[in-house]
């Protein structure tokens, strides 16, 4: 494995210095370092980050690799600064035994673009029924310490309790999708002003809300680990404050689309802007952008959601929920938040990695730390163009916005996986 070099890089903003990186890891830093055969990376005007962490991700392998695979999934999630990405269970088949979580587990590491960590299903086929084999995915190879239904909801409140006891024997955590579906029956986007002019049925802020309050309680009596997916609504940002002050062990995630877009571009009856949970009001945006800032979220994750054109380019009420992210998720953050290099870091690198207790990565680089980090251009700015991701999908619904930053490099382990802004395999 070479030796790298990188030269000037302004660590998660901090004044430049030079970066050298040997056998995977971060071994001196300072400026003016000189090492004899090294590749040298000209890191000037470039912002180094921890390597980005999805704790959100849909790989689509195995079952659908038309839309995505392990590998390009992977290469996505390289481009876009991540070096590591955690897989959700709602593949075909579910991720629901050992057998699967493995299969996922071992197509990540011969990819090797980054370290997919699969999270397993809470119950068999994701029915929300009968408790999947937890035990037995966590001691797989695969060390699954996340379990979601993501996609569907664990409703049953008995089923979700035992859930969180379970998971308790290694730690785990329920990631849980919250939406009574009782409440969201037929929903096609957000229940509100909009939904009532164009006629499409409401997916009402309150059952994201209500599952919220329920599971913090239920983590609450049995004092174990919640993790809230895709958070959508200022109300849900006002429960997860109080159980916090609380004390109640709860982390939460918001997505780059629910920071960014509103339910007003459900008027185009472009499918693109279709997801689940729905894209929101301009007041949510505020509230989920405030919370970010303030920590009541604790982390972005994407939900890239890839999908082929036949679920995607159809009329609204037939397309699939789901929005790419991966490729754009740091240009998104960068545009919401502004340069706030530290809390960029906080939110899609340390705290994700901490969550889901990943050795390894979500550290700033420093010597003596494994090199899983991005090199950033902030002051580049990118059109987006479809046809131009790495992903098999083409469903993102920033084509042709121009974005801020652009990820020049990104490295796992000390071996570059993205340079010059491309893909090395
Ligand atoms: N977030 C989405 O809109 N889609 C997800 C699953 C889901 O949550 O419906 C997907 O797997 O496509």
């Amino acid at each position: 494995m070479p030796t790298y070099l990188i030269k000037g890089a302004s660590v998660v903003g901090a004044a430049p210095t030079d970066l050298l990186v040997r056998d995977g890891v971060v071994v001196e830093t300072g400026r003016g370092l000189d090492a004899a055969g090294a590749v040298t990376v000209d890191a000037d005007g470039l912002v180094a980050l921890p390597g980005l962490v999805d704790l959100h991700t849909h790989l689509r392998e195995p079952g659908r690799e038309d839309a995505e695979t392990v590998e390009s999934g992977s290469r996505a999630a390289a481009l876009g600064g991540y070096t590591a990405v955690f897989a959700m269970a709602n593949t075909s088949p579910v991720a629901d035994t050992a057998g699967v979580v493995e299969q996922v587990w071992r197509l990540g590491r011969e990819a090797g673009l980054v370290d997919v960590q699969p999270i397993g299903a809470v119950t068999v086929g994701l029915a929300g029924e009968h408790l999947a084999e937890l035990g037995a995915m966590a001691s797989s190879a695969a060390g699954v310490r996340i379990f979601s239904d993501d996609g569907f909801c664990v409703a049953d409140p008995r089923l979700m309790r035992r859930a969180l006891e379970y998971v308790k024997a290694f730690d785990g955590i329920i990631a849980q999708h919250a939406e009574e579906p009782r409440l969201t029956e037929g929903a096609q986007m957000h229940e509100g002003e909009i939904s009532t002019r164009l006629g499409l049925t409401g997916w009402p802020a309150v059952a994201e809300e209500a599952i919220i309050a329920r599971d913090v309680l239920l983590t609450e009596h049995v004092g174990s680990r919640l993790h809230v997916c895709h958070v959508s609504t200022a109300g849900s940002v006002e429960v997860l404050r109080q159980a916090k002050a609380r004390g109640i062990r709860v982390t939460a995630e918001v997505t780059p689309h629910h920071l960014l877009l509103t339910d007003e571009r459900a008027v185009s009856y472009d499918p693109v802007f279709k997801v689940n949970p729905p894209l929101r009001t301009a007041a949510d945006v505020t509230a989920l952008r405030a919370a970010l800032v303030e920590g009541v979220i604790d982390v972005v994750a994407t939900d890239h959601a890839p999908h082929g054109v036949e679920d995607k380019e159809c009329e609204w009420a037939y397309a699939r929920p789901g929005m790419l992210g991966l490729e754009t998720a740091l240009s998104i953050v960068l545009d919401v938040l502004g340069p706030q290099w530290d809390l960029i870091a906080e939110r899609m690198s340390r705290s994700p990695a901490r969550i889901a207790g990943l050795a390894g990565h979500g550290v700033d680089p420093a010597p003596g730390v494994p090199a899983n980090l991005t090199l950033v251009d902030p002051t580049a700015r990118r059109t987006v163009e479809p046809a131009e991701l790495a992903s098999r999908s083409r469903n993102t619904p920033y084509a042709g916005m121009t974005l801020p930053g652009r990820v020049v490099a990104t490295f796992l382990r000390g071996e570059p996986t993205v340079l010059d802004g491309k893909a090395v395999r």
